[in-house]
Parts: C-alpha cells; sequence; structure tokens
C-alpha cells in the first residue's frame, strides 16, 4: 500500500495520475492526497490553484487513519502552507518511506511551488527517505549551475547535509552536449535492475544478487568505475543520474530513449521508487529498479501521440512483456530439462485436464486435491478452470510434451492419484504439480491482466504467485524483448 501526496494533472500523464498508474503497474495499491488542482495537457499548465490545508489535512487523516500505508510520494505541494503540513506528519513518524519529489517547475517551464525552495530543504529534508530533484529543481534549491556529472555529483553530496538518507539527482534534462562522455559502455537498464550500476571508484556498486547479466546492449561483467566507463562509451545516448546513498555515491546510466514523449518521468520515477519501497525493496535497488522501470515506460511510448506536446510514458509497459513472456513461457517450457519429465508431463497432461487420463480418481490441481464424485470447491474450480484454459499448453498427443508424457518404452502414463498429488513413492511425481502451477501462472500473466505480478527486470526471477498453490519461481534468461529461455522452475515455499 502506497500513498501519493501530489497535484491533479488534467492531461493524465504527470503528478497523481501517473502516480497512481505507477503504483497500479507495480500490483500496489494506490491511495491519494490531492494537493493542487491543474489544467494542463502536454503543451503546458494553463491554471493551477491549491487545495485547502483543511481538506489536504481531512484527506491525510482519512487515509493513514485506515490504510497500513507502506510508503509516500510527495510531488506538488504548491506552497508552503501544504509543505508545513506534510512536514507535521512526517516528524509525527505518519510517512514511512517517504520519497520526496520538490516538484518547483514544469519541463514546460510552468511554476509549481510559490514558496522559497530553501523550505523544502529544511521541512522535507531531514525526513525524506530520498529527495529525488531534476537538474532545475536541485539548482533551485542549492542556488548554483549544475551541468556535468561531477556537478551532480557534488549537488547530491550537498543536498545529502539536509537530512535525506538519499538523493537521487536526475539527469533528464542535462544536455547531452554540455554533457561530456556519457560512463554508460551501453549499460542496459536491466543490468541497473539486477545491480549493475556503478560505483563511484571503482569498486562494486551491486547489491542485488545476479550481477550483471548479458542482455540487450549491456556490458555484462563487473561495473567500473565513472572514468573507465567514459572512455569505453561515445558521448551521448545516456540518461544518467547520480545517487548518493548511506555514504555511497552511484551513477545510474540508462540508454536515452529518443523520444518526445518524456511528460511525467519525474512522477513516474517518484512513484516507482515508492512502490518498490512498498514492495519491501532495499533503497539502491528500488533506485535502479525504477530507473529500469522509467526507461521501458519510454521506450513503451516513444512512438505513441497523444497531444501536440511532450507525451506521457507507458506506465503499463510491462503488462504486454509479462504476456509474451508467459506466451514464450508456454512453449519453452515444453523443453525445459528440470521440469518436463515423464511423470511431470503425465500429471500436466492429467491435470491440465488434457485428456491424458480417461478416468480421473482424484483430481488434483496446482496441489488441490479432490475425491471423484465430490463437488469442488470455488478454489479448486478456479485452478481447474485456469490451467484447463490454457490453449497452447504443448499437450496435444503429437507434442513433445505429449510423448514425454509416457513412460518409458511402454507409453504407460502415471496417472494415479498420489503421482499427481506429489505425495506417492515417485519422488520426481512431485514435479508434476509444479509444472501444472507454472502453466497455471502461463494463464494468469496472459489471460488476466489485472493480476499481473510487479514488473520486475525483465531479466528476472518472476515469482507467479497462486491462488491455490505455493508460489513459483520462474527464473528466466531474456535474450531480446521478444525471445525467452526458462532457466529453471521449482516451487519456492
Ligand atoms: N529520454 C530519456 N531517456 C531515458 N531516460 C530518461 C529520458 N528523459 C528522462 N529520463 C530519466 O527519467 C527520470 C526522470 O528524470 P527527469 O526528466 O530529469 O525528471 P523530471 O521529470 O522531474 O524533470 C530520470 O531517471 C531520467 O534519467
Ligand atoms: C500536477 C503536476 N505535478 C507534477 C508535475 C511535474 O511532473 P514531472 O514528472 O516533473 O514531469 P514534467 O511535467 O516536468 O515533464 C506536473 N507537470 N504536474
Amino acid at each position: 500500500m502506497a500513498l501519493t501526496i501530489a497535484g491533479s494533472d488534467s492531461g493524465g500523464g504527470a503528478g497523481i495520475q501517473a502516480d497512481l498508474h505507477t503504483f497500479a503497474a507495480h500490483r500496489v495499491h494506490g491511495t491519494s492526497v490531492v494537493t493542487a488542482i491543474t489544467a494542463q495537457n502536454t503543451r503546458g499548465v494553463t491554471a493551477a490553484e491549491s487545495v485547502g490545508v483543511d481538506l489536504v489535512r481531512a484527506q491525510l487523516d482519512a487515509v493513514l487513519g485506515d490504510f497500513s500505508v507502506v510508503a509516500v510520494k510527495t510531488g506538488m505541494l504548491g506552497g508552503e502552507a501544504l509543505l508545513a503540513l506534510v512536514a507535521q506528519y512526517g516528524e509525527a513518524g505518519r510517512l514511512p518511506n517517504l520519497v520526496v519529489d520538490p516538484v518547483m517547475v514544469t519541463t514546460t517551464g510552468d511554476s509549481l511551488f510559490s514558496g522559497d525552495p530553501a523550505a523544502y530543504l529544511a521541512r522535507l529534508g531531514p525526513l525524506a527517505t530520498v529527495l529525488t530533484p531534476n537538474l532545475i529543481e536541485a539548482r533551485q534549491l542549492l542556488g548554483r549551475e549544475i551541468t556535468t556529472v561531477d556537478d551532480m555529483r557534488e549537488a547530491a553530496r550537498a543536498l545529502a547535509t539536509y537530512g535525506p538518507r538519499a538523493v537521487l539527482v536526475k539527469g533528464g534534462h542535462r544536455e547531452e552536449a554540455a554533457s561530456g562522455p556519457a560512463p554508460s559502455g551501453g549499460l542496459h537498464e536491466d543490468a541497473l535492475a539486477s545491480g549493475g550500476h556503478r560505483e563511484h571508484g571503482g569498486t562494486r556498486g551491486s547489491d542485488e544478487p545476479g550481477g550483471a547479466r548479458s542482455g540487450r546492449g549491456e556490458t555484462g561483467g563487473a561495473p567500473r568505475s565513472s572514468g573507465e566507463a567514459a572512455s569505453a562509451a561515445g558521448d551521448s545516448g545516456s540518461a544518467i543520474d547520480v545517487l548518493w546513498c548511506d555514504g555511497q555515491m552511484l551513477e545510474l546510466a540508462a540508454p536515452r530513449v529518443a523520444t518526445r514523449n518524456d511528460h511525467g518521468t519525474g512522477c513516474t520515477l517518484a512513484s516507482a521508487i515508492a512502490a518498490r519501497l512498498a514492495l519491501g525493496h532495499p533503497l539502491p535497488q528500488a533506485v535502479s529498479g525504477a530507473k529500469a522501470y522509467v526507461t521501458e515506460a519510454l521506450r513503451a511510448a516513444a512512438d505513441w501521440r497523444l497531444g501536440l506536446g511532450p507525451g506521457p510514458v507507458d506506465h503499463h509497459h510491462a503488462h504486454l512483456r509479462l504476456a509474451a513472456i508467459a506466451e514464450a513461457a508456454r512453449r519453452e517450457l515444453r523443453r525445459c530439462p528440470e521440469c518436463v519429465r515423464p511423470a511431470g508431463v503425465a500429471g500436466i497432461r492429467w491435470a491440465s485436464g488434457l485428456r491424458a487420463s480417461p478416468r480421473p480418481r482424484v483430481a488434483s490441481v496446482a496441489g488441490t486435491r479432490r475425491a471423484p464424485g465430490l463437488r469442488a470447491s470455488p478454489r479448486q474450480r478456479d485452478a481447474e478452470r485456469s490451467v484447463s484454459a490454457q490453449p497452447d499448453h504443448g499437450g496435444g498427443r503429437s507434442s513433445p510434451v505429449a510423448m514425454a508424457g509416457r513412460s518409458g518404452a511402454t507409453g504407460r502414463r502415471r496417472t494415479s492419484p498420489d503421482a499427481i498429488a506429489g505425495r506417492g513413492p515417485l519422488r520426481r511425481n512431485r514435479q508434476a504439480a509444479t509444472v501444472a502451477v507454472v502453466f497455471r501462472s502461463a494463464a494468469w500473466f496472459s489471460g488476466t491482466r489485472r493480476r499481473l505480478g510487479p514488473s520486475g527486470p525483465p531479466d528476472s526471477t518472476l515469482t507467479a504467485g497462486s491462488d491455490t498453490a505455493a508460489p513459483l519461481t520462474i527464473r528466466t534468461v531474456r535474450a531480446d524483448r521478444s525471445r525467452f529461455t526458462l532457466n529453471h522452475c521449482k516451487e519456492t515455499a
């Protein structure tokens, strides 16, 4: 559960609308406190009015008095009155995991904060888990020019003295020409999400398991120091942010997406960080994962034409990607050496209702069982429906799976109840239920978008939820957007 305290963008690309999209894309329930109403579209802000302090307080009390909010993002606060109000709630310890996006001016040049920038630092600085100014905001907060990555590092360090645990200085507005050599050797955001960001000074900055893996345009290998990386790369094509966190300086670099649709990227990034904190990600991973999410959102919306100016990003890009992964998983599972074993396949076929057994005696899908003649519980019906709804299950009689489903030379199928339930003498039959759940998970991803899991990096471990069985871990290695290789799948609980 997350909370956004922000203004409304009538164009739907930034502000509270972007935040709620982002929470939803992460499958985090989003609550909201509206601080201002703006009349805004892709070309700019034509009017803005703050919501009164009493009404904002009432919203805060309504949300915080009922929901267990785990992370909070603040965006447009409009002026010092609401800044002070929000600070009071923070000081009272009611705004956990606070991501402060110090919104002051839009990319189109419209001012969204009437107060003294110094008040931002004084009131919310000490309360913030992470402060996320863009270059313009960092300049206003510190009263100095910021153009190079070195400037950004200095700014992050200086802002950190006001008390936040972390400062992310965003480089989306940095002029390529002014930026000097980009320290990314094409490091892809997948690597960022998997911990492949660079630590200034050359030692490894990775804080997620797995390290760098091969992926689109990714260098792989150990992260490099900024200097090393700079010399290995061209001087364009990177969107570099600088993160000061717990006394460490990190650079987060992603490919710069060629698009005019970058409205609301700051809001999206901050709320993705909050969503990931709400999901329990450690801070550096939450930030690098959020950046990866924004890069993909920019990429997915690059061709959109919504409005005449800079349009919004695609907050829900991950849904399409997971659907594609599910589709590919169904194909690849047929070849998974760990999971597709003869007994397991018999189990899949049986559990999936794929005509494997003419007389099933016990219905068992993903760990649920029922005796013959007994009515299925709603959960069992749901599980059975989900599995049997798979159109491309690979279980046709002539498919590789169907062939593997025969036991040895006899071709006899193993369909005993114990075997299916994974409790019998054949230990390997445990795989039967497992694989069945994998298929069911695929149905989840492709069939019901609302039930998609959190985006996660594409090169990742997906945890597939299930109503009826222990979650599964599906580890994937992805070569590119469309190709998918199933590495391993196993029951996690
Ligand atoms: N064209 C782009 N390609 C890739 N990343 C970008 C691009 N534009 C902005 N970003 C990233 O989006 C995030 C928001 O940055 P920025 O645009 O600077 O913030 P804001 O929207 O608050 O002005 C940052 O992580 C930044 O690096
Ligand atoms: C209501 C509202 N809040 C914040 C912003 C600024 O959004 P941001 O993500 O910084 O992106 P740009 O609008 O600057 O592109 C906003 N526009 N409206």
